[in-house]
């Protein structure tokens, strides 16, 4: 590996594109449904993304699977969370039993679900003082991240588990977006305002540290955290493997942005599965060109609102594959001509 960055970047810029005809033929089909033409709204939209990252039509969604990757953060110990860096550990042992939201709801919509825990006893370097990764730690997280994918998947939902990733991520957007820090920050798991305070200021010392480094792989090698670059590292692999992706809340998205910034068509197979309540969601969002299909006021994590999105996807997909035709049940199309 003499250029590790270089290979990556070489993937993303790689990536297969939609299958068209995929898309031509759920097109065709929808309109032969019995149905107004366009009256299941966005529902529609979704069957045709899934035909064009699938490469299939119709597509259906039978082996949908959330993958949440933990882990945790120097960052922590600047007292940016309301939570100690403990519960990353003790949330991994709550998935193991059962016991999460994210259990229950994949319980709930028959969803698997994965664990990938990243070195959770050794956070990586407070990025307000130093890199989190060099850049061959860098390749070999986002490597990591793809072999979530190795068991197969038709849907995959990406989401996370890590005290102190709202000020990573925060970072991560500042760094590539510029503003102020204040602009990136909020909450998280409901940090106080002494808290707030030195979230703003850990944001703001990381990307000053860094000195308006622009490069997206740059920025997640030196503001990142292990979670962040192996979310990314799934969401490439799932493109060059086929399978389309749903981008949980604030965190997830920032190995989305990441991504994105190395090549603006590099999230194309990404649908983000919800708008956080973490208030800088939405303006990350604007500048990725992406409408959450979902607005529950939820900021968990854990792929939460990603596997939510996914049962909506797969009702989408049924219901495109499994309708009748006007023909088939013998039902009137338009009459045409009064108005
Ligand atoms: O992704 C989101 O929208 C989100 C918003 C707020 C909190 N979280 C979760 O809360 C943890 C991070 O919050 P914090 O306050 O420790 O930075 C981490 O485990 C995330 O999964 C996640
Ligand atoms: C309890 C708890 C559960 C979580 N799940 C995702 N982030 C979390 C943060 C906390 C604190």
């Amino acid at each position: 590996m003499a250029h590790p960055l270089e290979d990556m970047r070489a993937l993303i810029r790689g990536a297969p594109g939609a299958d068209r005809a995929a898309v031509e033929a759920v097109r065709r089909r929808d309109c032969e449904l019995t149905k107004p033409p366009g009256s299941l709204g966005r529902l529609e939209h979704l069957v045709e993304w899934l035909a064009a990252w699938q490469g299939r039509s119709p597509p259906d969604v039978r082996s949908p699977l959330v993958a949440v990757f933990a882990a945790n953060h120097g960052v922590a110990a600047k007292g940016v969370s309301a939570y100690p860096a403990d519960v990353t550990l003790q949330m991994v042992a709550n998935f193991a039993a059962g016991g999460a939201a994210i259990n229950q709801i994949c319980l709930a919509e028959d969803i698997g679900l994965k664990v990938l825990e990243l070195a959770i006893e050794v956070p990586t370097p407070d990025i307000t003082e130093e890199d989190a990764f060099d850049e061959v730690g860098l390749v070999a997280t986002m490597a990591f991240g793809m072999e979530a994918i190795a068991g197969g998947t038709d849907l995959l939902c990406i989401g996370e588990m890590g005290i102190g990733n709202t000020t990573v991520a925060a970072a991560i957007y500042h760094a590539l977006y510029g503003g102020e820090a204040s602009d990136w920050i909020g909450r998280g798991t409901g940090v106080d305002d002494a808290g707030l305070a030195r979230k703003r200021a850990a944001v703001a010392a990381a990307v000053a540290r860094i000195g308006g480094e622009r490069d997206g792989l740059e920025i997640l090698r030196r503001v990142g955290g292990r979670e962040i670059a192996a979310m990314a590292g799934v969401i490439l692999a799932a493109r060059h493997q086929r399978i389309p992706v749903i981008v949980d809340g604030f965190v997830a998205t920032s190995a989305a942005a990441v991504l994105h910034a190395v090549d603006d068509h590099a999230i194309d197979h990404c649908l983000i599965g919800h708008l956080s309540a973490e208030p800088a969601h939405a303006a990350v969002l604007a500048r990725l060109g992406k409408k959450p299909l979902l607005d529950l006021g939820m900021r968990l994590g854990e792929g939460t609102g990603a596997a939510l999105a996914a049962s909506i996807v797969r009702a989408a997909a049924r219901t495109h594959a499994g309708m009748a035709t006007f023909a088939g049940a013998g039902v009137s199309g338009p009459s045409g001509g009064t108005h």
